[in-house]
């Protein structure tokens, strides 16, 4: 397959090289200086185990013009960055190209072939001009949440840490022959990854991590592990998610775990920074709007009270603004 990763960062980064290594024909688009030691030395990936591969795709490149048009689009870029490259993605079409959504948060196209009272509503948080859902075709888009840990640890090398799951689903539910193809490469490359008929209540499972667990590092600069062990950010954690959990039973969804087997899962990561965290260490915007905005909206729509979600939100907003003054 022709597999185009968009954001080969360390997430699109792992998936690519791992792809490449399985043998699909794979173009990265990253920029900068990672770019830059991916051309000069194809791109290592340092797995768990502490054994590396180094990884050369097609293509690896800045410019949408220059690729050719593939099977699979993968989005790996940060939520935040997706309506900056919506309008150059058609580069990389032909009629059947999947787009896939490998993103922490709730997806753009959330209520897009959703049914119910809500059906269609585009999310202000998420896509305010309706940029990215002019320029990203629905009948494109398959979700997927990610499950891996990992990091860009310097130029065209990335540290993965752990997990190896990329849940896949048409986001009406179907069993495509397309998604069943996409699964099996994922599988050829050694990635879990479960095609479910269910992806809302996915991306929910794993967001009800995320949206107690990133803003609350990004504001005191704690690990996963740290958080989930004191009892006053254990307990933080569990009032952000009740209401979030609140919202999303509003929304049809069943959450098949319990809260504490959530928040166990998260501890069990360890001592890692969350993604928001590395964020906001490395002056970078965070995808506050994604994680906790998007659910601040959806509580408004659902008439959710979300008092906990609203302070740390508006936090994480204030501590984005206040750092870019501060640069
Ligand atoms: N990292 C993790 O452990 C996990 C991440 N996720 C989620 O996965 C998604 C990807 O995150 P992650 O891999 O960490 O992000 P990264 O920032 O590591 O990777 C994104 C990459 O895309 C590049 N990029 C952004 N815009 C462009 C552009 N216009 N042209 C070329 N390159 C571009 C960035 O470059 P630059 O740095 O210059 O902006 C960066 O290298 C996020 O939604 C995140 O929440 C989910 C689970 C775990
Ligand atoms: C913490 C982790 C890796 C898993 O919950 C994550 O999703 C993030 O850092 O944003």
């Amino acid at each position: 397959m022709k597999i185009c990763i968009v954001g080969a960062g360390a997430i699109g980064g792992y998936l690519g090289a791992k792809l490449v290594l399985s043998g699909e024909e794979v173009t990265l688009i990253a920029r900068g200086s990672h770019l830059e030691a991916i051309q000069k030395n194809g791109l290592k990936i340092i797995l768990a185990d502490g054994s590396s591969q180094v990884a050369n795709p097609v293509l690896a490149t800045s410019d949408f013009t220059a690729v050719e048009s593939q099977d699979v689009v993968i989005l790996a870029i940060k939520a935040n960055s997706v309506s900056a490259i919506a309008p150059s993605l058609h580069h990389l079409y032909h009629e059947q190209t999947m787009v896939v959504t490998a993103q922490n948060g709730i997806p753009w196209w959330y209520f897009c072939k959703h049914g119910g009272e809500y059906k269609g509503t585009r999310l202000n948080s998420l896509d305010p001009d309706g940029i990215i859902e002019n320029n990203i075709d629905i009948d494109r888009v398959i979700g997927c949440v990610v499950y891996p840990a990992a990091e860009i640890v310097e130029p065209g090398v990335i540290q993965h840490l752990e997990g190896e799951r990329f849940t896949l689903g048409e986001i009406d539910g179907s069993k495509t022959e397309r998604i069943q193809l996409l699964a099996q490469a994922l599988k050829k490359a050694g990635f879990k990854a479960p095609v479910r008929n269910q992806i809302r209540t996915e991306i929910w499972i794993k967001l009800w991590g995320n949206i107690a667990f990133n803003p609350i590092s990004a504001l005191t600069g704690a690990t996963l592990e740290a958080i989930a062990q004191y009892s006053h950010s254990r307990e933080l954690a569990r009032q952000m998610m009740l209401e979030a959990q609140t919202i999303a039973e509003k929304l049809g969804v069943k959450f098949g775990i319990s809260l504490e087997q959530r928040i166990n899962g998260a501890e069990k990561v360890g001592a890692h920074k969350t993604s928001m965290l590395q964020d906001i260490e490395a002056g970078r915007p965070t995808e506050i709007e994604a994680i906790a905005g998007a659910v601040v909206e959806l509580g408004k729509l659902t008439q959710t009270p979300t008092p906990h979600i609203d302070a740390l939100y508006a936090s994480v907003k204030l501590l984005e603004l206040t750092g870019k003054q501060r640069r």
